[in-house]
């Protein structure tokens, strides 16, 4: 059994996180619900941080909010000293109405709206990553209307096939996001970029996918980047700024991860940045990164109550919960595996074997299969661990199902920061159907 952060089993044999007991949340706040583990989020942002630090480096930590974002989390990323990556005006909203200083926010996405890039040059974010030639016609032009000159770095597709799964790959060369390098597109982009009057052209970045535990595939982008701002250097007298790594460090789910430290990643690239820029000649730029999984993902757990059975002689046991797919769709999405313990029976002999169940009315809403755990009833809590990121992020209504409340947990207390949906909420935005009155025959 693998505890992550402050996650332990106390004295009445029940996993307590933040030193505060998973059933009296459950009792408390009701289930299935999300509980995050705080001070692994700090530690996490620390590691980080200080690694940057020790080794000397002008940089920014950006935390990608598209692995868990609300308005409470911003607010603790901002007490960490951290900056943003948002990537609709959604999390642009939450992170304003967090009161998050727009100066280190960063904009991405491949298709941002007229409206979301207004609403990141009205309010002057630090940032925007223009990922296509639509969106610099664009922002060159609302920010000409409005008068200001918007900091930007270009998204480039380095062309790294890192080992992940496939759909959450975005560094190939074949992706949708992103200027192409190898085709030149990224280059026809920093001229035009070069000589906007509105834009002010920081730099590039890139990210290679998501949950990779090797440094190579980071290396080799890095390796990719520093040729090209090279070329851009030599040809046209760029001279970079910042250059981005993107996101995309992987954590522990199961025992089959295995994940390097933050300052592992982060020292094993910047040695290589380091040479890359010594070899050619350039300026050491600011140096960025945008994890978002490793800052959140193995600090949540979903405590769900443990309902209904069905026990097929010879076959499988199924263990349905009351949640599944709608609050985790990971594992039907990406096969993504978890690992899970009764919350109020931690150290009970494990003498069954279940496949977890959601109650969707769905036959891939399965989160867990085959999982050892003691025979359990509905009595019973089931904790899933690593939920944290792309969990309540990736949340649905499937079903008509109310998305699960947050509780945040640190120093033996806890605070509700997302509170449960409701049967109300789900119909809040539902019209009447206007009918007919007469019916013409
Ligand atoms: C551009 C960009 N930056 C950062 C991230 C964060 O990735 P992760 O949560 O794997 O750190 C992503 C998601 O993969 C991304 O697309
Ligand atoms: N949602 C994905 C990660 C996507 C990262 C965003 N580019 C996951 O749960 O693993």
């Amino acid at each position: 059994m693998y505890f992550h952060g402050t996650s332990k089993v106390n004295t009445k044999g029940h996993l307590e996180i933040g030193g505060v007991d998973t059933i009296e949340l459950a009792n408390d706040y009701g289930t299935p619900l999300y509980v995050y583990d705080v001070a692994l989020i700090r530690q996490r942002a620390r590691d980080f941080q200080t690694t940057f630090k020790n080794l000397g480096v002008k940089a920014q930590v950006a935390y990608a909010s598209k692995a868990f974002s609300s308005v409470a989390m911003f607010q603790l990323i901002k007490e960490e000293g951290l900056s943003l990556d948002v990537v609709s005006g959604g999390e642009l909203y939450t992170a304003l109405v967090a009161d998050f200083p727009v100066d280190r926010i960063h904009f991405h996405g491949n298709n941002k709206s007229v409206e979301e890039l207004e609403m990141a040059v009205e309010k002057q974010i630090g940032c925007v990553v223009v990922d296509n030639f639509l969106e610099l016609t664009l922002l060159q032009d609302i920010c000409e209307k409005h008068g200001y000159t918007m900091p930007i770095l270009l998204r480039v597709t380095p062309g790294i096939n890192a080992h992940t799964h496939d759909y959450i790959l975005t560094g190939q060369e074949d992706s949708k996001f992103g200027f192409d390098l190898q085709s030149g597109q990224a280059h026809e982009a920093m001229k035009i970029a070069s000589n906007a009057t509105h834009l002010d052209l920081l730099g590039i970045h890139c990210h290679i996918g998501s949950q990779i535990f090797e440094t190579t595939g980071f290396k080799l982008a890095a390796g990719k980047l520093f040729d090209t701002l090279k070329l851009w250097n030599d040809k046209e007298g760029f001279e970079a700024r910042v250059v981005n790594l993107g996101g995309g460090f992987g954590i522990r789910y199961t025992e089959e991860d295995n994940p390097l430290p933050a300052s592992v990643y982060v020292e094993e690239i910047i040695t290589d940045v380091q040479s890359f820029v010594k070899d050619h000649g350039l300026k050491m730029p600011e140096i960025w990164i945008e994890p978002g999984r490793s800052l959140v993902g193995d600090a949540g757990t979903t405590i769900y109550s443990v309902g209904s059975k069905k026990e097929i002689p010879n076959i499988r046991h199924y263990l349905a919960i009351d949640g599944g797919m709608t609050d985790n769709i990971r594992p039907a999405l990406y096969q993504a595996k978890y690992e899970a313990v009764l919350a109020n029976r931690v150290e009970d002999e494990a003498d069954d074997k279940v496949s977890i169940a959601g109650k969707c009315c769905e036959s891939g809403d399965m989160l867990i299969w085959d999982l050892p755990l003691p025979k359990a009833n509905h009595e019973d809590y089931l904790a899933v661990f690593c939920t944290g990121a792309y969990g309540y992020a990736m949340a649905n209504n499937y079903n008509r199902i109310t998305k699960p409340a947050v509780v945040f947990v640190e120093d033996g207390e806890a605070q509700l920061v997302i509170r449960r949906e409701t049967f109300e909420d789900l119909v809040r935005l539902d019209l009447p159907f206007q009918a007919k009155t007469k019916l013409t025959k």
